[in-house]
């Protein structure tokens, strides 16, 4: 950090030049040595200039040292083994995706280069979403997807599990203009399961230690005021360069700087078919909620530290015209939390409170495919303790990229194993950490825009 300033004090923060001291330096030398011959002069100018010449690149490298530029952190090939060896045993018997991120498949290998060129076309492009589409067939069949099945997830058809039965949470809020339903059920998971999804979890993080995130933010004016905060800023050792427009991520070096100061949940995630735990899961919750494993993204666990809760927001797009929309989310405490860590549905007057092992689902569109914005929720911040949970979000439409990996885009030099933290809007104060690029929603325009 000090370094940094000291470099920086040599370059202004635009990176420009400080400007060209030659002619006044030249006239006042000639005051001063009135002797001086014009040949000699030159010469002393020509090595001063020299001299700042060689000062300057000698302040870049160091500008690019201190930012990272230099070389690219290599994975250790010994931390996947490392982390699998170390999982207890019960962990690996219910072979959950431990090492999912060693796992990941490119997205050629998942959905074919084509998809892969189609998705660089549509980020450039900007897809219009609003495609024609067969919203009673879920989308017209392709033939480059001979396995994807369009379909329709309008409605949930809760059933009991063994003795276990659903609860309808009651709504008392807005109770005659929203569509939102919400249930739970008590022990939907194991402990064994939670424990299990917790310590994979933990040792999917632990994996991501030695990477340091970049930071992220909804925009410029967030980022100035998460930096205001803790007070860095463009004049306090943050320059223009750090921030790289249009991926609207911090460097690594300045993220770097950051780790730390910012509170944050955590989400990792594992994708159909990485584990058999995500295909009996899957499967129980299709046979007690009706909701198609066809319809379904990414399972995330997060896991929110002390005094992190995440912001106010619906799952699905407010005024969405496209349909390929969150239109259920299914969500399941892993953990008892001391205190806070309370799922609150702001808009219905309703809070569930974290319980090992309890599901709570609810619905965000209606049956129609809109987004209902009395679905509003937020997680109210953990006082005591920390709170894990798993989620999976089922769609209204579905498509054939989705719960797929996919490559991330491009954004600021970094190491291939970055984590990516996001942070929204200051004053909401959610920031998570993710361990993976996940654009998931891009594939999806991608695999349409063909
Ligand atoms: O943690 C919770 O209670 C809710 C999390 C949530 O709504 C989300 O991540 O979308
Ligand atoms: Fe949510």
């Amino acid at each position: 950090m000090k370094r940094r300033n000291n470099v920086k004090s040599e370059v202004d923060t635009n990176g420009k030049s400080p400007a060209n001291p030659s002619k006044s330096k030249q006239r006042k030398e000639k005051r001063a040595h009135g002797l001086a011959s014009k040949d000699k002069l030159y010469s002393g100018v020509r090595n001063k200039l020299i001299f700042i010449v060689l000062l300057y690149v000698a302040a870049g490298g160091a500008f690019l040292y201190w930012h990272g530029m230099g070389s690219t952190p290599e994975v250790p090939p010994e931390v996947d083994e490392e982390i699998l060896g170390s999982l207890p045993q019960d962990v690996k018997d219910l072979d959950l995706p431990n090492s999912g991120v060693f796992r990941k498949k490119s997205a050629e290998a998942v959905l074919g280069e084509s998809v892969k060129k189609a998705a660089s076309k549509v980020k450039s492009k900007k897809t219009n979403n609003s495609t024609v589409r067969n919203t009673q067939g879920g989308g017209d069949k392709d033939p480059r997807y001979p396995n994807f099945e369009p379909r329709i997830q309008s409605s949930i058809e809760m059933s009991d599990m063994g003795g276990n039965a659903w609860t309808e949470v009651e709504i008392s809020k807005n109770r005659n203009n929203t569509s939102v339903r919400i249930f739970t059920m008590d022990d939907f998971l194991t402990p064994r399961e939670c424990d299990g999804l917790v310590k994979a979890h933990e040792a999917h993080m632990k994996q991501h230690e030695p990477f340091q995130p970049i930071i992220c933010f909804s925009g410029e004016d967030t980022m100035k005021e998460y930096l205001r905060d803790v007070n860095l800023g463009w004049s306090g050792g943050v320059w223009r360069a750090d921030w790289t427009q249009g991926t609207q991520c911090l460097n690594e070096s300045l993220s770097r700087q950051l780790n730390g100061k910012l509170l944050w949940s955590h989400s990792t995630s594992f994708y159909p078919g990485e584990s058999p735990f995500s295909s009996t899961y899957e499967m129980r919750v299709k046979n007690h909620t009706g909701l198609d494993p066809r319809n379904g993204g990414k399972f995330q666990i997060t896991s929110y530290p002390q005094g992190v809760g995440y912001k106010l927001h619906t799952d699905c797009t407010e005024g969405n015209t496209d349909k390929r929309d969150r239109f259920a989310t299914i969500l399941v405490y892993l953990n008892d939390v001391i205190e806070g860590g309370e799922t609150q549905f702001t808009e219905l007057n309703v809070t569930i409170t974290p319980k090992r092992g309890r599901a709570l689902v609810w619905t965000n569109m209606n049956n129609e495919g809109h987004c209902d914005v009395t679905s509003y929720h937020q997680a109210s911040p953990v006082i005591r303790g920390k709170k894990f949970i798993i989620q999976r979000w089922y769609y209204f439409e579905n498509f054939p990229a989705l719960g797929k990996r996919f490559d991330g885009p491009e954004l600021p030099h970094r190491s291939p194993l970055a984590p990516r933290v996001a942070c929204d809007r200051f004053d909401s104060g959610s920031c998570r950490w993710y361990d993976e690029w996940n654009f998931d929603h891009l594939t999806d325009y991608a695999a349409r825009a063909i």
